[in-house]
């Protein structure tokens, strides 16, 4: 079914290079298509190496003038952008399901969150100080300054098509850099809106550009760039180090924002009925396809069949379908090969003991829908163990002690975000600084917000976004030695 719009006009199907839409020069473009029922929803522009080349062009001019704005000017630009994001929150959530599939009060909620970083990052633009450093020398000042790193590229995944790019973008242009997204093919409608709503808030040609197409030749142009200042992605941690592999020979400042593996542990103090609602909030958020969902379910022994018995009743709870349709809280997954990746999982995780608990296949809905899963009796020796899940199913390993659980939850080649659920003070402190990621949930399954630092350690990463740490990923420090 066609998208409905309250403004049609920001069903974007060129892209915004130079503040001009654009198609690709040979008019090659790429289909995307709605993930729960196969429907072309658009064909977006196929741009390469030439389009890519001249919006690193715009860049760098827009750049001489962007940053020259006073931090109140960039400001007022991005309060204007977050206020028409939600006044157009509605039509956005739209576009997010249809080529992402998550239900549509996610989208709603995805939306809200990605104008929230918006909002953050026009208050954070007035507080980019410098500082004054008393000097070993008589009749000399030093200043230090903070100045924008320049034109910056920004290559974004899939699974939260609006957040993942606002939050790379607002802090840019807070600090008055300039800035080009490649969107993932799979979702580039909701980074087109994004773009379509920052040129009506006034954000000038060149500032923000959209380019979608072949990720390789747009990809390999932005890295290979002496212009280009800076890289931040969003991704898998293969592609993240094939990037890092291709920005080494230019040196750009880079942010690595990448895979996780996340425990989840329950201990025995733990309010059982809190631990299953943050389990259920952290696994099953977008149909468990979030770089900080639960990967692993670390239960102890004393409280492993209760918990198991509670988090049944609310897996078996949710509902699976179109997210378009109400009442919908698990969509599909992005496509066949994410259902696949799955089901190798859940057949590796079975053929070395695991049990199936509820659900173990795909939906009798067919195309890329898996049933919520859970599986008990899992062991570190399974792939589930060591690889991003992307999908719904939960599998839960036992634990008796612990130093058991640190164990287990740290090992593992990624370090993003970890959860545990205790009650115990000297408990809670010592597993807090224990556990070796970038972001700890204790007592809660929710931890994303614009307000805090989000980043990895390890194979997760480096660099934050968000939080007052966020800007500081768009800024090079300068000192002024000044005799006097
Ligand atoms: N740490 C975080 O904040 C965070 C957030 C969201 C997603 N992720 C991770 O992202 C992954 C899922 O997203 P995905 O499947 O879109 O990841 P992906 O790495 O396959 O793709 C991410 C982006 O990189 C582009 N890309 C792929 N190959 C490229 C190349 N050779 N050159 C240039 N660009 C290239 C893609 O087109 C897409 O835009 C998961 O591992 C997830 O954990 C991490
Ligand atoms: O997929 C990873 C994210 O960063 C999503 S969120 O920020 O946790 O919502």
């Amino acid at each position: 079914m066609p998208l409905q719009l309250r403004d049609p006009g920001l069903l974007k199907t060129q892209c915004l290079i130079d503040g001009q839409w654009l198609s690709a020069r040979d008019g090659a473009v790429i289909a995307v298509n709605n993930p729960a029922t196969g429907e072309l929803i658009a064909n977006v522009p196929k741009l390469g190496e030439a389009e890519t080349q001249a919006a690193i062009s715009a860049a760098e001019r827009a750049f001489s003038e962007w940053k020259t704005k006073t931090a109140e000017q960039r400001a007022a630009v991005l309060h204007i952008w977050f206020e028409l994001l939600m006044q157009n929150q509605e039509d956005l959530a739209q576009i997010m399901t249809a080529e992402q599939g998550k239900p549509l009060a996610e989208s709603r909620g995805e939306i809200a969150y990605a104008a929230s970083y918006v909002q953050w990052f026009a208050e954070e633009a007035r507080r980019v100080y410098g500082s004054t450093v008393p000097a070993p020398w008589g009749g000399k000042k030093i200043v230090v300054t903070k100045e924008p790193v320049g034109v910056c590229a920004a290559i974004t995944p899939w699974n939260f098509p609006a957040a993942m790019i606002t939050r790379k973008v607002a802090p840019a242009l807070a600090a008055g850099c300039t800035i080009i997204v490649k969107p993932a093919q799979q979702t580039p409608l909701s980074a087109l809106a994004l773009a379509e709503l920052a040129q009506r808030a006034g954000v000038p040609a060149g500032v923000f550009s959209v380019l979608t197409g072949s990720a390789r030749a747009i990809g390999g142009v932005l890295t290979s760039s002496m212009a280009v200042r800076k890289l931040t992605f969003t991704g898998s941690t293969e592609v993240g180090r094939v990037l890092a592999e291709q920005c080494a020979p230019t040196l750009k400042k880079m942010s690595l924002e990448l895979g996780g593996n996340a425990p989840f542990i329950v201990f025995d103090d733990a309010d059982l009925d809190a631990a299953v609602e943050g389990a259920m909030a952290s696994k099953y958020r977008n149909t468990g396809q979030t770089c900080v969902c639960a990967n692993r379910l670390l239960v102890q022994d004393g409280v492993y069949d209760a918990f198991m018995a509670k988090l049944k009743t609310a897996v078996l709870a949710l509902k699976v379908g179109d997210g378009m349709q109400d009442g919908v809280t698990q969509g599909p997954l992005i496509d066949d090969a994410a259902v696949e990746k799955v089901e190798e999982l859940v057949q590796d995780a079975v053929s070395k003991g695991a049990q199936v608990i509820t659900g173990g296949k795909r939906s009798h809905l067919g195309r890329s829908f898996y049933e919520p899963t859970i599986l008990g009796g899992a062991e570190t020796g399974m792939r589930i163990a060591k690889e991003e899940v992307f999908g719904p199913v939960a599998p839960v390993f036992r634990f008796k002690t612990e130093e058991d659980a640190i164990r287990m939850a740290n090992d593992t080649e990624f370090g993003l975000a970890a959860y545990f659920y205790a009650r115990d003070l000297g408990r809670v402190w010592r597993v807090g600084e224990a556990l070796e990621y970038g972001m700890v949930g204790i007592n809660s399954g929710i931890i994303s917000t614009a307000v805090a630092p989000f980043g990895g350690v390890k194979q997760s990463g480096m660099g934050r976004e968000g939080g007052a740490a966020g800007i500081d990923e768009y800024v090079s420090t300068k000192y002024l030695c000044m005799g006097y």
